[in-house]
């Protein structure tokens, strides 16, 4: 515990959002990107008591701010929720007299651009803080497994920069163990009674990433709808199994992404072609109006500067890669949009570091 003299101890945790997939890596492929969830933590020793249940305030500040899309009670919001699972797997049943987490939160909900992983890693870093707990980035990334089980946003949060993931094969015994239903992993609401019960601890070394070099010349143009998509939902239109022809089009691509990607100058034919995806996205379009036409229509040669399109995460926000002319190109795609009645905004995005702690004093 590091206080500063008066027993008040500070810290803030910083998490990116993330683009996962890039095209054909469903559940594999993540980069990590420039917007930044941050969790500013007061902890203060000096109390003996609290009046706020499980001994945390939460203020938020941020997307979706006035909706209450985001609660501010500790047994319910997503990453306070998480810090507890972390505390509980170490007999902690509550966070320490007296925790304050202030929220702030750019990253747009249910955009796909990782915000429920953000929150996963953020909180998972947060009950390790708080908690006082050794536990290396490659365990924590167990704990965000059992949580958000696929790895793809995590790592890159967790990580950061262009990541490719991958799941260790497990025992009989812990494959049982990280197929627990959610619900018992993070039982809702955390602070209902507590039974004393530790929950389920997640195998060890179940996740495992990569990091792939990134052409800095490559910047990200994320455009992003006004309506949101949970990723739930985005996972159910799946179907469960593929024409072999489709599986064997994506591991082609798979195979270019991560070497097109990190090769300067970028090549935009070779880009284009391992941006290509047959298991998610044509499933998606009917969530996601004007989704065909994008990935269909644009392209280098119709638009100079442009890399490759694809769905960012499970959607509905575009993920255009390119290396000039990134206004022309987003307002290209927000007039797919537009046709379809819907507004967005755009932002010009970078690859970003992963999770960073930083004390305040
Ligand atoms: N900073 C946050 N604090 C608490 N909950 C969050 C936060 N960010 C995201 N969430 C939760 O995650 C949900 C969105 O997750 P999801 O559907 O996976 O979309 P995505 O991860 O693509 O933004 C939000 O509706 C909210 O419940
Ligand atoms: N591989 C997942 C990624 C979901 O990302 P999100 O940012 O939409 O949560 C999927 O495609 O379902």
């Amino acid at each position: 515990m590091e206080t500063n003299g008066q027993g008040i101890e500070k810290f803030s945790i910083r998490t990116p959002c993330s683009s996962a997939n890039i095209g054909p890596g469903f559940d594999v492929i993540g980069l990590a990107l420039s917007i930044y969830l941050e969790l500013q933590v007061t902890v203060d020793h000096t109390k003996t008591s609290s009046e706020h249940p499980l001994n945390c305030r939460i203020t938020y500040e941020g997307q979706g701010e006035n909706s209450g899309e985001v609660p501010l009670d500790p047994a319910s919001n997503l990453i306070t929720r998480v810090a507890l699972y972390v505390l509980r797997c170490h007999d902690q049943r509550a966070f320490p007299v007296e925790t304050h987490v202030h929220i702030v939160n750019p990253i747009p909900l249910g955009r796909g651009l990782g915000s429920s992983g953000a929150a996963v890693v953020a909180g998972v870093m947060l009950g390790k803080e708080v908690g006082g707990l050794d536990l290396d980035n490659d365990r924590l990334f167990d704990f965000c497994l059992m949580i958000e089980r696929h790895p793809d946003n995590i790592g890159a949060a967790l990580f950061g920069g262009f990541v490719g993931t991958y799941l260790k094969p497990l025992s009989p015994e812990d494959v049982a163990r990280v197929e627990i239903p959610l619900a018992e992993v993070l039982p809702a609401p955390a602070g209902g009674v507590d039974t004393g019960e530790r929950p389920p601890e997640p195998p060890y070394g179940i996740g495992h990433h990569i990091k792939f070099p990134w052409c800095r010349q490559i910047k990200a143009v994320a455009i992003i709808p006004e309506f949101q998509v949970p990723t739930a939902k985005a996972r159910e239109v799946l179907p469960a199994n593929y024409p072999r022809q489709d599986v064997t089009f994506n591991l082609q691509r798979i195979a270019l992404l991560p070497v097109a990607l990190g090769q300067s100058p970028p090549d935009p034919e070779l880009i284009y072609l391992a941006m290509q995806d047959k298991l998610h996205q044509q499933y998606r379009q009917t969530l996601i109006p004007g989704l065909g036409d994008i990935v269909e229509s644009m392209s280098p040669s119709t638009q100079e500067g442009l890399l490759g399109v694809c769905l960012s995460g499970a959607g509905p926000t575009i993920l255009a890669l390119a290396t000039s002319n990134y206004e022309q190109i987003a307002d290209r795609i927000i007039e797919f949009f537009k046709k379809e009645g819907i507004r967005c905004q755009w932002l010009i995005l970078e690859p970003a570091e992963g999770t960073k702690v930083i004390r305040r004093d």
